[in-house]
């Protein structure tokens, strides 16, 4: 799916070469449900529904203009298979148990978020996380090893796109984007 033909409004969005690498370690082949946390604009839920419409998929996200372009993006691309739940994670998304979960936003509530995700992942599950801010992802990695999930993998993504500078071209760069991936058990 395209960036362009998402709805943002201003809000922020995970891009669509972080998108493919994060649902691609997602590993959502054969799997029922899927969890979004911070779901932004709804890219990662709706693109995650659109190529796995047998997917059950839950978004969480706290902020009203976030809940609002989700509503139009999910209508837009005509998604079904979305619950999209209004609150703040982790007190608000429904207590069942997720074969994946990702996490693209937890404002103040990392820790809290991961003894969810540790208590609520099917025991198959993948987890994957995004991050900005390497302090951010540092602590993940230290409450995932505390939560006994036994492998971690953390790559980044650095994208430039193409553009034109006078009479030249140039590749501009994206933020680098952290992804981390965790699972329990072999
Ligand atoms: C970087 S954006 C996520 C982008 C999203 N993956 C997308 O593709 O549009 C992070 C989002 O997480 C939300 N968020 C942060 N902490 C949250 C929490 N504890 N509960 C629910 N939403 C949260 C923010 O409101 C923000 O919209």
């Amino acid at each position: 799916m395209r960036d362009e033909d998402f709805l943002r409004n201003k809000v922020p969005m995970t891009k669509s070469e972080v998108r493919a690498v994060s649902i691609d370690k997602l590993q959502l082949l054969n799997k029922k449900t899927f969890l979004d946390i911070g779901a932004g604009t709804g890219s990662i839920s709706i693109q995650a529904a659109h190529d796995f419409p047998d997917l059950q998929v839950t978004a969480i996200e706290r902020n009203a203009s976030g809940l609002e372009i989700i509503k139009q993006n999910m209508a837009k691309f005509c998604i079904k298979n979305i619950d999209l739940i209004a609150g703040n994670a982790p007190e608000a998304i429904p207590d069942k148990i997720y074969d994946a979960i990702f996490v693209g936003g937890s404002g103040s509530n990392l820790e809290s978020i991961l003894r969810f995700a540790s208590e609520h992942l099917n025991s198959a599950g993948s987890l994957v996380l995004n991050f900005i801010l390497l302090e951010n992802a540092l602590k993940a990695q230290k409450i995932l090893a505390e939560l006994q999930f036994t492998k971690s993998e953390i790559i980044e993504v650095a994208v430039s796109q193409w553009h034109q500078l006078g009479k030249g071209h140039y590749f501009k760069p994206n933020n680098p984007t952290i992804i981390m991936n965790a699972i329990k058990g072999e």
